[in-house]
C-alpha cells in the first residue's frame, strides 16, 4: 500500500493507461492482498478468457459524422439516477487491504466522478460509513445470504434502508467459495487490525484459512508479509466465529423471501444463463448483472461477454442488464454497449487506484476510462451512447463470414 505521507499521492506522469497502473501497483501490493486480488479459481482459465474476450471482437468505424462533441452519458437512469458515463464500481470485499481509507475512499471518489457504487457485504467499512462518504453514488449494498442467518442478513437490509441505499444486490453465484489456489498458497486470513465492520461480533471471514491446530493461531508460514511486521500489530488473530455463505441458497425461498423483505430494488449479480435471467425477472428483480465473479468462483465458465446477447434476447428490455469482467479500457465499454449491455462495472481496477494513490487513484481510473471511452465514441462515429449499435462490433469469424456481401 502506498501514499500513507500527509500529502495524497497521486499518479505518476508516465502512467498512461489501466495496465500502467496495474504494473505500478504491483511494485508495492503485498504478496498475501496481491494473492487475493487476482486470485481466480483453480487454474485461472476464466481470468484469463475475461481478458481475451475483449480483443475477439473488432469494431467498424463510420466517418465523418461531426463527433467534435459527444455525450457518453447513459441513454436512461439506473437506480433512478443519472451518471455521467455507464459505469460503475462492482462490489469488491476488504477493500482496506489495500488502503487505509477503503470502501470511504472508493466511495468518495465514485461520488466526484459522479458513478454508482456497490458495496460488499464483507466490507471493512460500515453501510452507514460508506453512504456518508459516497452520497448519492452508494447505490447498493451487496448481501450475501448467510448460513443460519438471516437475522443478519435483515438486520443489513434494515441498514441500507436507512441509510437510503436503492438496491440490494443479491450475489447468486457464491453458494460456496470458489477453489482458489492462490488463498491457501498465502494461507489468506484478514490481518487482525481489520475488521468486517457491518457486523457487531468480530467475526472470520468466508475466506480465511486454517487455523495453526497446535496454537489455535493461523499459521503465518505462507504469509511472509504478515509475519515480517510488528507481530503484535498485525498479527493475524483467531476470530471466533466464522461467516459463511449459505450453499442452500435458491430462487423460490430466497429471491422471494428478500423480496418480502424489502422494497428497495433487488438486483441480481452472477447470471449466465438466460434462464436464469428469467427465473430472476420471475422473483421480482429490478435488474441483471451478468458477471462471472472476476473469474473468481468457478473455471472455465463462460465469460460474461460471451453470453450476454443471449441474456439480452431474454430480458427483451423488461429489467436493464448490466455487465462486468474484464473491462480495462474505454474501448471495453463501447463493445459491451454494442452488445447490449445497459452499463458496465469495473472490479479489480480500483484496487489499482487504491493501492497507488488511495481515492485519487480511484479517481484516476475513472477519469481514464472516461476519456479513452469519449475518444473511441468519437473514432466510431457516436455522437452519443444511443448512437452505438450492434452492426459495430463483429468477430473475426462474423466478418468473414459475411463474405463481402453480408452484413453491410
Ligand atoms: C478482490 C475482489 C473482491 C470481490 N468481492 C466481491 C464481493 O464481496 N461480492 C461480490 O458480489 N463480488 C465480489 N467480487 C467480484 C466483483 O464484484 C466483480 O464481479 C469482478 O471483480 C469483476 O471483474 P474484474 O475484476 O475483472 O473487473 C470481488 C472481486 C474482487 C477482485
Ligand atoms: C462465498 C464467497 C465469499 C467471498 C467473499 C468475497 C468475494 O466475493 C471475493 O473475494 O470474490
Amino acid at each position: 500500500m502506498n501514499g500513507t505521507s500527509s500529502t495524497p499521492p497521486s499518479i505518476p506522469r508516465e502512467i498512461l493507461s489501466l495496465k500502467d497502473l496495474e504494473a505500478k501497483c504491483l511494485e508495492t501490493m503485498a504478496p498475501m492482498v496481491r494473492d487475493y486480488l487476482y486470485d481466480g479459481a483453480e487454474e485461472g482459465h476464466t481470468i484469463r478468457e475475461n481478458l481475451e474476450v475483449w480483443d475477439r471482437w473488432l469494431v467498424i468505424p463510420r466517418m465523418m459524422r461531426d463527433t467534435s462533441t459527444v455525450n457518453i452519458t447513459p441513454l436512461t437512469q439506473q437506480f433512478n439516477q443519472s451518471w455521467s458515463i455507464p459505469l460503475g464500481i462492482a462490489p469488491s470485499a476488504m477493500q482496506q487491504l489495500a488502503h487505509p481509507s477503503g470502501e470511504k475512499a472508493t466511495a468518495a471518489a465514485a461520488k466526484s466522478m459522479n458513478i454508482p457504487f456497490g458495496l460488499s457485504t464483507f466490507s471493512n467499512y460500515t453501510i452507514e460509513e460508506v453512504k456518508d462518504a459516497g452520497g448519492d453514488s452508494v447505490v447498493g449494498l451487496q448481501m450475501y445470504l448467510l448460513e443460519g442467518r438471516r437475522d443478519l442478513n435483515i438486520e443489513l437490509v434494515r441498514r441500507a434502508e436507512a441509510a437510503g441505499y436503492k438496491a440490494i444486490v443479491l450475489t447468486v453465484d457464491s453458494p460456496v467459495p470458489g477453489n482458489r489456489p492462490g488463498l491457501i498458497k498465502s494461507n489468506f486470513v484478514m490481518p487482525k487490525h481489520m475488521r468486517f465492520r457491518n457486523f457487531s461480533e468480530d467475526f472470520g471471514g468466508p475466506l480465511d484459512q486454517a487455523q495453526d491446530t497446535q496454537s489455535n493461531q493461523p499459521s503465518v508460514a505462507g504469509n511472509p508479509e504478515i509475519a515480517t511486521e510488528s507481530s503484535q500489530e498485525t498479527a493475524v488473530k483467531s476470530r471466533g466465529n466464522q461467516l459463511i455463505v449459505d450453499p442452500s441458497i435458491n430462487w423460490e425461498r430466497d429471491m422471494k423471501w428478500l423480496r418480502e423483505v424489502t422494497s428497495l430494488e433487488i438486483w441480481v449479480k452472477g447470471i449466465l444463463h438466460p434462464l436464469d435471467a428469467e427465473e430472476a425477472i420471475a422473483c421480482g428483480a429490478s435488474g441483471i448483472m451478468v458477471s462471472n465473479h472476476g473469474g473468481r468462483q468457478l473455471d472455465t465458465c463462460v465469460s460474461a461477454l460471451d453470453v450476454l446477447p443471449a441474456i439480452v434476447k431474454q430480458v427483451n428490455g423488461r429489467v436493464p442488464v448490466h455487465i462486468d469482467g474484464g473491462i480495462r479500457r474505454g474501448g471495453d465499454i463501447f463493445k459491451a454497449l454494442a452488445l447490449g449491455a445497459d452499463f458496465v462495472w469495473i472490479g479489480r481496477p480500483v484496487w489499482w487506484g487504491l493501492e497507488v494513490a488511495g481515492e485519487e487513484g480511484v479517481k484516476w481510473v475513472i477519469q481514464t476510462l472516461k476519456r479513452e471511452f469519449e475518444v473511441v465514441m468519437k473514432l466510431m462515429g457516436c455522437r452519443n451512447v444511443g448512437e452505438i449499435r450492434r452492426e459495430m462490433v463483429v468477430t473475426k469469424s462474423g466478418l468473414l463470414s459475411m463474405g463481402g456481401s453480408g452484413g453491410f
